[in-house]
């Protein structure tokens, strides 16, 4: 069975609902892996009002039984803290017409949705398009995200991000898993506590001019098994399903595989990932591909990156227009963030055990857990004797 999910929902709405459907039955669920990516995905220097005051309850509703699996659609309920305060305008029935009016937004903010969903629906005012484009809906995503990095756990596989930049402020990729640990506890996604300091200067700097800051961060999954994924159709190669995934995280402008752009300056005699003899074993001497070649893993790191573009609301609002008036005007401002990279990356790691538990679901999947695990075993084994010299 294909693994798929789905939610609804609305940012200033009563919560999320969240269906993920098509995983195994056996599968042991960590609430605390829940809670803790989705702390990690409120966290961040940079982050607005709004992540001081949400608490991202959420409630299994069905397909889990006694901390298993039953091989069900997998519901989950996820509560928005301001439910109350916003009912009177996002009642599904009874709206209050006033307040209804107060939260209408008819100045487009140039780098949202509000223009391009107005032009789609015919709205007049885009309250119900920045409902669902916003990043809320990230918090949803993560949890549906967890529950698949929960499945990769169970198979020996690690998805990790870090923050790779923020603006012009770079920082290195861990390089071991004491680093990785570090960069997994940090406010700023990143390895080092002056490098933190740093990018807090720089998103200091930013909001206290009204701006914002974008950046780019990595996610690296380790352990995963050569030959997960297809070349057989454009659709299903794995690289493709990546950067569909993760460059649908809201201000996502660009998603890399391993060398990425990079690698179009370089001649292919310094690209390519040689096969080396390690013992008595065939490797790779680097990792320039990222761990895929022709939408397949080939058993090496999959690393991918992705660039966040500055967020849009601004403190010092830029320019647009009236769409009632027809009038010049400054865009609706809405309380918001400044830089939300750290954030985004918890959201990167998610997106990827998506998609790598869909795939591994379609290849070795089936109803039970145990009965995947098997299959994917001899896979792997299978795997080692064609690498053994
Ligand atoms: C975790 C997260 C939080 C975000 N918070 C805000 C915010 O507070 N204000 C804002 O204008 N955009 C925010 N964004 C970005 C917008 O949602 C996004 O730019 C917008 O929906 C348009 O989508 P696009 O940038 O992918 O074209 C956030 C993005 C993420 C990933
Ligand atoms: C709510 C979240 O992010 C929101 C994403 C967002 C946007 O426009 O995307 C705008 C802000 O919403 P609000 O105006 O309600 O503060 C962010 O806080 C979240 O990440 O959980």
């Amino acid at each position: 069975m294909s693994l798929r999910f789905l939610t609804c929902g609305e940012s200033h709405g009563k919560g999320y609902l969240i269906i993920l459907e098509g995983m195994p039955c056996g599968l042991a669920i960590s609430k605390e892996l829940i809670e803790q990516d989705l702390t990690r995905r409120r966290r961040g220097y940079g982050r607005g009002e709004r992540m001081k005051l949400e608490k991202d309850e959420f409630e299994f509703f069905g397909g889990v039984r006694g901390g298993f699996t039953t091989g069900n659609p997998i519901g989950v309920v996820l509560r928005n803290s301001e439910w109350e305060k916003w009912r009177g305008a996002m009642d599904p029935f009874k709206v209050d017409k006033e307040e209804a009016a107060q939260k209408a937004v008819t100045r487009p903010r140039p780098g949202h949705a509000d223009f391009a969903g107005m032009a789609k629906f015919g709205f007049e005012e885009a309250r119900n398009v920045l409902e669902r484009a916003s990043a809320r809906a990230t918090a949803a995503w993560t949890v549906a995200g967890a529950i698949c990095k929960t499945f990769l756990i169970e198979l020996g596989i690690t998805v990790r991000s870090a923050v790779t930049s923020i603006g012009t402020e770079t920082a290195d990729l861990p390089e071991s898993d004491e680093k990785w640990a570090e960069a997994y506890s940090s406010d700023m996604g990143v390895t080092e506590r002056n490098m933190e300091a740093r990018l807090r200067r720089a998103i200091d700097e930013a909001g206290q001019s009204g701006d914002s800051l974008g950046g780019t961060f990595a996610v690296v999954v380790k352990n995963v098994p050569a030959g997960i994924g297809s070349y057989g159709e454009w659709d299903r190669r794995l690289d493709g399903r990546l950067a569909q995934a993760l460059m649908a995280i809201p201000s996502a402008k660009g998603v890399e595989i391993g060398g990425g752009f990079e690698l179009s300056k370089k001649p292919g005699s310094e690209v390519h990932d040689e096969f080396v003899l390690l013992s008595d074993q065939w490797d790779r001497g680097s990792n320039n591909a990222g761990g895929i070649e022709g939408g397949v893993t080939n058993g090496q790191d999959i690393l991918v990156r992705v660039a966040l573009k500055p967020i849009p609301t601004l403190k010092k609002p830029l320019h647009t227009f009236d769409v009632q008036t027809k009038q010049g005007a400054t865009a609706h401002v809405e309380r918001g963030d400044v830089c939300v990279v750290p954030a985004a990356c918890v959201v990167g790691e998610a997106m990827t055990s998506l998609v790598l538990a869909q795939a591994i679901c379609e290849q070795f999947g089936g109803d039970r857990m145990e009965d995947l695990k098997g299959r994917l075993k001899e896979h792997i084994e299978r795997t080692r004797r064609m690498l053994h010299a």
